[in-house]
Parts: C-alpha cells; sequence; structure tokens
C-alpha cells in the first residue's frame, strides 16, 4: 500500500463522528439563557458591580468637560486661580474615586464570573450524570470532557469581563454620544458619517468569526477525544507498536486545532484595526472641521478639546464593544455546545407516577421482549423469560447472542423497544429507576476501580457501610487474603481504574462491593472469567454466600461456574434456543450439550 493510502487508512481507524460544528443563527433567546445563570446573584455580585460600572462610567465621562471645557474656557481663559485649583482638586478627587470603583468592580465581576462558571459545570455535570447509556454509547469520553471544561472555560472570559465591559461601554456610548451632540451638533454629524461604514464591514465579518469559533471547538473536541483514547488505549498501543501511526495522527488533529485557532485569531485581528482605521478618519475630520468651526468661532478651544477627548472616548466602547462581541461569539458557540448536552433527555426516564415497592421479592419476567441499540439490526427477538424470586439463572450462547443487553435492560440502562420487562409482576418502566437500580447489583467482568482506597471501593456498594462491614464483606468473598498482603491493607491506595491490581483481584473486590450493597438481584457479566481454577473453588464457594436469597443472572462463557444454575437459557441471535437445568440440557444433547462438549474438548487438548 502507497504511504499516503496508509495514512488515508490511520484517518479512517480514528473516527470521531458525533462532533459537529453546530451552525445556528446567533441567538437572542440562547443568550437571555446564559445570562439566567446571573440571577442567583442579582441582589449580591451583580448590583454591587453595577453600582462601580456605573460611578467609573459618570467619572469619566464628566472629567473631559472640566479638563476641556471648564478648565480652559473658564479657569485659564479668565485666569481664575481659585477656579482652577477647584478644578484641579476636583478632577482629581473623581480620578480617585473612579480607581477604587474601578478595583471593586474588577474583584466583584471575577467572584461573579467564577461563580456562574461553577454553577454551569455543575448543572452540566449534575446532568450527565443522569443521561442514559445511549448517549455514552454515541461519545467519547474526550468530547464529553472538551465541553465540561474548554467550553465552560470559554465562558469565563465572557462571565468575568464581558457582560460588565458591555455595560460600561454601552454607558460609556450613550454618554459620550449625547455630550458630544451637546457639544457639537454639526462637528457630531459630521463625525457620524462613518459609522454606518463601520456598522457594514462589523456584520459582514461577524458570521465569519461565529463561524471559526466554532471550528476551533469542534477541533479542539476531536483532538480531546483522540488524547483520550490514546491514553486510555497506550498499552495495546505499544503491544502492536502503532506509536509512529498514533503520533502520526495526532500530529494531524493538532495541526487541524492549530490551524483553525490561527484562523479565528486573524479573524478576529481584523476587528480592532478596522475601528482604529476609522478612529484615524474621525480625527482627521475633527482637526479639518474643528478648526474651522474654531476659525469662525461656532466652537470654543475649550469645547474642541473636550470634544477630542469624548471622540477618543466614543471610538474605545466600540472598539471594546468588538472585542466583547467576539467573546460573545466565542460565548454562544461554546453556550450551543453546552445547552445541547444540557438539553439532552435521558432516555431511560422515571414515569409521572411511579410505583413505589415497599420491598422486592426478585422475580423478573420478560415477556415477548424485543431490543435494538439500533434500527439496522435487533439484539433480542420477542424474548420470553421467567425467573422465580430466588434462582440463579444462567445465560449462555456465542459473543453477541444478547446476554449483556438482556442484563441492561433488567437494570434499566435502556428500555426494550418491544414487550415488558417485570420485576414482581410490575413493568419495570413504573418503578423509580433510583430504587430499581438500588436493588440490583452488577459484577461486570471489567471493573471500574475508582480513585481513592480499597476500602473506599468496597463502601462504594454502600456508602453508610462501617469499616468492620465492609472488611466483613471482603472476607465473606474471599478477597481479605490478597488486601491484607497490600502494603496498607485496606488503606492502601488504588489508582483510577486499578492498575496495579490484578484482573482477579479487582474481580474480589467488586463481588465484595456488590455483597456490601445487598441486593434483591445480582447480575455477573463474565464475573468469574478472569479467575484463576484455585481461585474459582475460593470463590464458588463465596458466590453461595454472594447468591443465597438473592435472585441471579450469571453471565458466563466459562460452562464450569454454572453447573448449579436452576436455570441455564441458551441464546443465539437475540432468540431462546433452549433452557432447562444443567442435567436436562445435557440429556437433550441439543446446543448447550454441543457448548459444554466443545469446552471439554478444548481443555482437554489444552
Ligand atoms: N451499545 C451498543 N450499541 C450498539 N450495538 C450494541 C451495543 N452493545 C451491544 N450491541 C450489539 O448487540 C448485540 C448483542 O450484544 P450483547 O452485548 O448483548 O452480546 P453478548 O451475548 O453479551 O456478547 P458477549 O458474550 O461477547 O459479551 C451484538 O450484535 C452487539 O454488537
Amino acid at each position: 500500500m502507497e504511504n499516503k493510502d496508509i495514512k488515508e487508512k490511520i484517518k479512517e481507524r480514528f473516527h470521531y463522528s458525533t462532533e459537529t460544528v453546530i451552525d445556528k443563527p446567533f441567538n437572542w433567546q440562547q443568550m437571555w439563557r446564559l445570562l439566567s445563570y446571573l440571577k442567583p446573584y442579582s441582589r449580591t455580585l451583580l448590583p454591587a458591580a453595577f453600582i462601580a460600572v456605573l460611578i467609573s462610567a459618570v467619572v469619566r465621562l464628566v472629567a473631559p468637560i472640566l479638563i476641556g471645557k471648564y478648565t480652559l474656557d473658564y479657569a485659564i481663559a479668565n485666569k481664575d486661580t481659585k477656579l482652577l485649583i477647584i478644578l484641579v482638586t476636583t478632577i482629581s478627587c473623581l480620578y480617585l474615586v473612579s480607581y477604587i470603583a474601578n478595583t471593586f468592580r474588577i474583584r466583584w465581576m471575577n467572584m461573579l464570573g467564577q461563580n456562574v462558571i461553577y454553577d454551569i459545570r455543575k448543572h452540566i455535570f449534575t446532568h450527565v450524570q443522569s443521561l442514559s447509556h445511549r448517549f455514552f454509547d454515541q461519545r467519547s469520553a474526550g468530547s464529553i470532557l472538551v465541553r465540561i471544561m474548554n467550553d465552560i472555560n470559554s465562558l469565563q472570559e465572557l462571565f468575568t469581563s464581558g457582560v460588565i465591559n458591555l455595560l460600561m461601554d454601552f454607558i460609556l456610548l450613550i454618554g459620550v454620544v449625547v455630550l458630544l451632540f451637546t457639544l457639537s451638533p454639526q462637528l457630531t454629524l459630521a463625525i457620524m458619517v462613518i459609522v454606518p461604514l463601520m456598522f457594514f464591514i462589523s456584520t459582514s465579518l461577524r458570521k465569519k468569526i461565529r463561524r471559526s469559533w466554532q471550528t476551533v471547538r469542534l477541533k479542539q473536541s476531536k483532538l480531546n477525544s483522540h488524547l483520550n483514547e490514546s491514553i486510555q488505549g497506550i498499552r495495546v498501543t505499544q503491544s502492536f507498536t502503532q506509536e509512529k501511526e498514533n503520533i502520526e495522527y495526532f500530529d494531524g488533529v493538532n495541526s487541524e486545532n492549530f490551524h483553525s485557532w490561527q484562523n479565528a485569531t486573524k479573524r478576529n485581528a481584523m476587528f480592532t484595526p478596522m475601528v482604529e482605521m476609522t478612529n484615524a478618519i474621525g480625527t482627521a475630520i475633527l482637526i479639518a472641521y474643528g478648526a474651522t468651526l474654531i476659525a469662525n468661532e461656532s466652537i470654543t478651544i475649550g469645547t474642541f478639546v473636550s470634544f477630542a477627548f469624548y471622540l477618543g472616548m466614543f471610538w474605545e466602547p466600540i472598539s471594546r464593544l468588538g472585542q466583547v462581541y467576539n467573546q460573545l461569539l466565542m460565548g454562544m458557540a461554546s453556550s450551543e455546545r453546552i445547552f445541547e448536552f444540557i438539553d439532552e433527555k435521558p432516555n431511560v426516564a422515571d414515569s409521572d407516577n411511579p410505583t413505589i415497592l415497599k420491598s422486592m421479592k426478585g422475580k423478573i419476567d420478560f415477556e415477548s421482549v424485543e431490543f435494538a441499540y439500533d434500527s439496522s439490526r435487533k439484539a433480542l427477538n420477542k424474548i420470553s423469560i421467567s425467573i422465580p424470586a430466588g434462582q440463579t439463572v444462567a445465560l449462555v450462547g456465542h459473543t453477541g447472542s444478547g446476554k449483556t443487553t438482556i442484563a441492561n435492560l433488567i437494570s434499566r440502562f435502556y428500555d426494550a423497544t418491544g414487550g415488558s420487562v417485570k420485576i414482581d409482576d410490575i413493568n419495570i418502566k413504573n418503578l423509580p429507576i433510583s430504587e430499581l437500580r438500588s436493588r440490583i447489583s452488577v459484577v461486570l467482568q471489567d471493573t471500574f476501580i475508582f480513585s481513592g482506597t480499597i476500602m473506599d471501593n468496597i463502601r462504594f456498594g454502600c456508602p453508610t457501610a462501617s469499616d468492620e462491614q465492609v472488611v466483613n464483606a471482603a472476607k465473606a468473598v474471599g478477597a481479605d487474603d490478597f488486601i491484607c498482603c497490600l502494603s496498607s491493607g485496606y488503606l492502601t491506595e488504588v489508582e483510577e481504574r486499578g492498575n496495579v491490581l490484578s484482573v482477579g483481584e479487582r474481580q474480589l473486590i467488586s463481588f465484595a462491593r456488590a455483597l456490601l450493597a445487598d441486593p434483591t438481584i445480582i447480575i455477573l457479566d463474565e464475573a468469574t472469567a478472569s479467575i484463576d481454577t484455585e481461585t474459582e473453588v475460593k470463590i464458588q464457594q463465596a458466590l453461595k454466600t454472594l447468591l443465597s436469597g438473592r435472585t441471579a443472572i450469571m453471565i458466563a462463557h466459562r460452562l464450569s461456574t454454572i453447573r448449579e444454575a436452576d436455570n441455564i437459557i441458551v441464546l443465539d441471535h437475540g432468540s431462546i434456543m433452549e433452557q432447562g437445568n444443567h442435567g436436562q440440557l445435557m440429556e437433550k444433547q441439543g446446543v448447550y450439550y454441543g457448548l459444554v462438549k466443545a469446552q471439554f474438548t478444548m481443555l482437554e487438548v489444552g
């Protein structure tokens, strides 16, 4: 294969399809929605910052009149020293007040911005916690991280300086225009000729800038998704010596990200020179026309100087408004992405009037259950299963036959697309999700270990459990032996995913975790697959403790672990092929018999 083809193939391998540019027009409704996060501070930080802004804006508006018109036209022209001293003192005091007001404005605005960012992040994280498995199936962890971190960070500037600058600049702009007209309407009108030109250029730039900030977010998301996947999968990458390809792809997304930033900042940078250019034209008009007006005594020199001050102040907020506008566009691009998550409804939700169970016995019924992860193929075809309370049922079958899907439906990680799943004869759609899940423990083959101590990890099953209860649960499943051998026993710190523990040890921790939760229903999905034969004997004993008095669903490829099950259901392509206990199925000499024989032969050969 040619080098170019290989590169294309690598690109195809890393495909993060769900991140697309959201291109909706600038939306005021969305802007208000974003600003609604300021509401909790509408009686505290917001009015305080507003007063500070008002004070500094008023000082800035009053000072040029005092400096130009009063100082030049009255105090200096009339050689009035007393008035001059009063003016100098007043102007100094005004600037001092403005300095103090500004200090507080910055402090309060920063506090306001931080608080708002904290609230938005909390809101999105809380919401993401409630989203269904389907949501996570469709997105990479990296792209979710970008929205919770980068997108929210990009709102920070908007809330710390943008919103209040906008207010300040608005007050300044209106004040300046009023004062300019009061000082000299002719001169003001002459200068205002440039405003429509400026307006035209800025609106034509607007769309492009917004689009380019969205592209930046998109590229960042792609970069983060790849980064996250690369780090999580580094062991596989190294074992297949794919580092070079990985680096090449990373380089590609990194440079896409770099160029998108370049492009966005290039477009952004066009705004300020444009304002400066119009400023220069305005100043030229001021000097040329102003000089004529002074010559024919239509205005005084003092008025001219005040006018020049105000004109400078007129371009300044316009220029800053441009910057704020860009912040606003960046914020809009990010907030669209944030609200997209916040508006995402969980696919699985509580019914309006859920049935509250006093106690759960654990009887499970699948009645003609159909399920498809996507419309193109069914994972379950009209499955009917009846599991009496307290029984152990094993699900066996080839890879992809639908075993895990059945377990997922019991916990309502997904809802059946046809038929019904019942627990204690109640459709689980009518049970409160949190209550349902609190009575089910799921032990997966790939146990997730959180960063913290072993004690914390087992206690995850029941946060209110005492240390003694945690140790007892570990002893009951035979995990105590290996935990005691660790450097700090139960207080040994394990990093995220428990990489320092063996797969079997992680599995034992998850057994203890499940036992501590004291569930009515327990689901073991390939839970004993990573345990050696010696440990398996121990585990079989532990399983007896774990499963006694509970309804259990065991998914196992290793058929030796499920011989004791009350019922064994054999699945194939989402349909039930046969069911019965080990003896019955062996006697029948059907699919199960074939599977057992095949495994037995494999072991013998091995
Ligand atoms: N999240 C998902 N999105 C889309 N399709 C999925 C998803 N999970 C599973 N599937 C598909 O649904 C079918 C049933 O998968 P399931 O995980 O239930 O099989 P299984 O019998 O548990 O397999 P295994 O023994 O390999 O764990 C498979 O064809 C699988 O590709």
